[in-house]
């Protein structure tokens, strides 16, 4: 469903955020790519949903080389959720959010309203469907952004930090949510019991290279490996030690 190979990302100003990065996810997968502040996970999405472009290396999606010509059809593919929900809500009332990228692809209004309809019910907000955007509460906007991703129907579902700023409740909500959609799901998150929850498979950045990539149980008990990698043994498996 997605190959990387031997991608590298330097910013404008010289910073090199990618180094050397590939791997490869099967249909169907739930990966979390964890690491440090600044270890290139938030880039590594945006590569991957083609708001960056590679200098070098090459990334497939759905047996689709990325490039400028093909941009548009893997957007449709892959839906992307940002770390701030803010960034993603704009408009007066849920359903216009969540019907916007559709009817920006002109689709018919019967049919936006049956996605709209089918997206907010997934998520379990469909009773939020006439409130404006800014005045719901963090939980309540994560589940609203979902749903303007699911209601345009990709194959693959980015997510970054998507449990950040949610309260036990909400946070347990958005579990039982990633866990129950069968889309290709890539996260990147501090939330290491999220991961441990959510992902048979785990990639571990640092300094913009991958130094892990495998299951999660073996790396999440890995405490001297998370350690050096500036990360903490997950709340669930710290009563084991
Ligand atoms: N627009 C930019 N210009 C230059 N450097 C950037 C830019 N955005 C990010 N970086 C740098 O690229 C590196 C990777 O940043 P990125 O946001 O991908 O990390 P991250 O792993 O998502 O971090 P965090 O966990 O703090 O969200 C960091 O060193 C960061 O300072």
């Amino acid at each position: 469903m997605i190959n990387v190979s031997n991608v590298f990302y330097i910013y404008p100003d010289g910073h090199e955020a990618i180094r050397d990065v590939s791997f490869s996810v099967q249909q169907g997968e739930c990966i979390g790519i964890i690491g440090a502040n600044g270890a290139g996970k938030s880039t590594l999405l945006k590569l991957l949903v083609g708001l960056y472009t590679p200098q070098s290396g090459c990334i497939v999606i759905d047996n689709m080389r990325m490039s400028k010509q093909t941009l548009r059809h893997i957007r449709q593919i892959v839906g992307f959720t940002f770390q701030q929900a803010d960034d993603q809500l704009f408009m007066p009332t849920v359903y216009e959010d969540v019907a916007f990228a559709l009817r920006n692809d002109g689709i018919n209004e019967n049919e936006v309203k049956q996605r709209v309809t089918k997206a907010l019910t997934i998520v379990g907000a469909m009773h939020l469907k006439d409130r404006p955007p800014y005045r719901l509460s963090e939980g309540e906007k994560r589940l609203v952004t979902i749903a303007t991703v699911l209601a345009t129907e990709p194959k693959i579902l980015l997510m970054d930090e998507p449990t950040a700023a949610l309260d036990p409740k909400a946070r347990r909500t958005l579990i039982h949510l990633v866990q129950s959609l069968p889309h290709t799901k890539i996260v990147t998150t501090h939330d290491l019991d999220f991961v441990l929850e959510c992902c048979e498979r785990t990639i571990v950045l640092a300094n913009g290279t991958i130094v892990y990539d495998g299951p999660t149980e073996n790396v999440l008990t890995n405490e001297p490996f998370l350690h050096e990698h500036h990360l903490e043994l997950p709340l669930m498996l710290q009563g084991r030690k």
